[in-house]
């Protein structure tokens, strides 16, 4: 998890002016004269620091007449105080207790409704930005709970639901004061296995190596995603995570009759990141991790012919956990980079 690190910022801040009570001052109050832990202090400084909330789980429904729609997350907060007299000196004045943080969580969400993890993630940034002087940076991260509504006899159910958890959706967003936004959304544990259309040949030859070319493998992967939008202005969160999980499996999988063929892991995952940039316009990179689930096919040539029905060996594979390949890659557009 990134915290408080510092990229690509997105246009348009939020108003961040706090109420004219908000916070209570700046500056390190000076222990007394003599104390020893006063002594030696000027010879350190901070590194990473923070504090916050982690795991608020929280269900979210809206009823609109008969029509129930639901959001569950888990929300971490994470705020970072201009001060640390609460380290140095064990003031709390400046703390924003991680109680008021959860409580924070739910207010907001009744208050305002949650549409999307990004949206919900922004609301509570610029909460905690206009409310409090001394928040010099704020970071959200939440992850949803794979609701989806449930059919009955081929029709959409109004109130219930299926935990479907072939993908897990994810957002951190995270703000300085006075700056842009960053926010970046996530898939993982999409979970993905084809039985044909993949090979992996023609690879360094060595005396190390003992791998041989196969020309015709299992492929099967456990795909974890995320990406930096580079604006939120008029952006369709919920529309654009199914379109990444949908470059997935048109990369991975293809069409249903044919497949589509993939000579490495390396080159699949190189072909979804460049659509899903292709595709959608607001995001500024992507990053993805493939690792290589293994199944190898079992040895059986050293059973009797007798003792096998059908010879054919192919038909029974070894699942291997570990160890496993890794493969993973970051995707940026070009303009950016050079912007840079
Ligand atoms: O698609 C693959 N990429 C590799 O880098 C690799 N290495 C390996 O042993 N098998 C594979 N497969």
């Amino acid at each position: 998890m990134r915290r408080w690190g510092n990229t690509n910022r997105i246009n348009g801040t939020h108003n961040q002016q706090p109420p004219t009570n908000g916070g209570n001052g700046k500056g390190k109050p000076k222990p007394a004269a003599g104390s020893l832990d006063y002594e030696n202090r000027d010879n350190y400084e901070f590194g990473k620091y923070g504090y916050g909330k982690n795991h608020v789980k929280l269900l979210h429904v809206f009823r609109d007449g008969p029509l129930h729609t639901i959001r569950e997350f888990e929300v971490d907060t994470h705020l970072k105080l201009s001060t640390q007299k609460d380290y140095l000196d064990g003031n709390n004045k400046d703390i924003i207790a991680t109680d008021t943080q959860k409580n924070t969580v739910y207010v907001l969400a009744k208050k305002h409704g949650i549409k999307t993890p990004e949206e919900f993630g922004l609301l509570i940034c610029s909460h905690f930005l206009y409310m409090y002087r001394h928040v010099e940076e704020v970071e959200v991260n939440l992850e949803e709970y794979p609701w989806e509504r449930l059919q009955a006899d081929g029709q959409e159910h109004n109130h219930a639901f299926l935990f479907s958890p072939n993908a897990i959706r994810f957002a951190t967003v995270s703000q300085k004061r006075n700056e842009s936004p960053i926010i970046i959304g996530g898939l993982k544990g999409l979970r993905v296995l084809k039985t044909t259309q993949s090979a992996f040949t023609d690879f360094y030859q060595d005396g190390y190596r003992t791998l041989s070319d196969d020309n015709d493998r299992i492929f099967s992967t456990v795909v974890t995603a995320t990406w930096e939008f580079s604006t939120a202005n008029g952006v369709d969160f919920d529309d654009v995570w199914i379109t990444i999980k949908n470059c997935i499996f048109d990369k991975f999988a293809g069409p249903p009759d044919k497949g589509i063929f993939s000579p490495s892991v390396q080159n699949t995952l190189y072909l979804t990141e460049k659509m899903a940039l292709d595709k959608i316009p607001q995001i500024s990179r992507i990053e993805m991790q493939m690792p290589n689930k293994h199944y190898l096919s079992v040895d059986m040539s050293k059973f009797p012919p007798s003792i096998l029905e059908n010879n054919e060996n192919k038909e029974v594979y070894h699942p291997v956990d570990k160890p496993s390949g890794i493969i993973y890659a970051e995707l940026l557009r070009k303009n950016l980079i050079s912007k840079l």
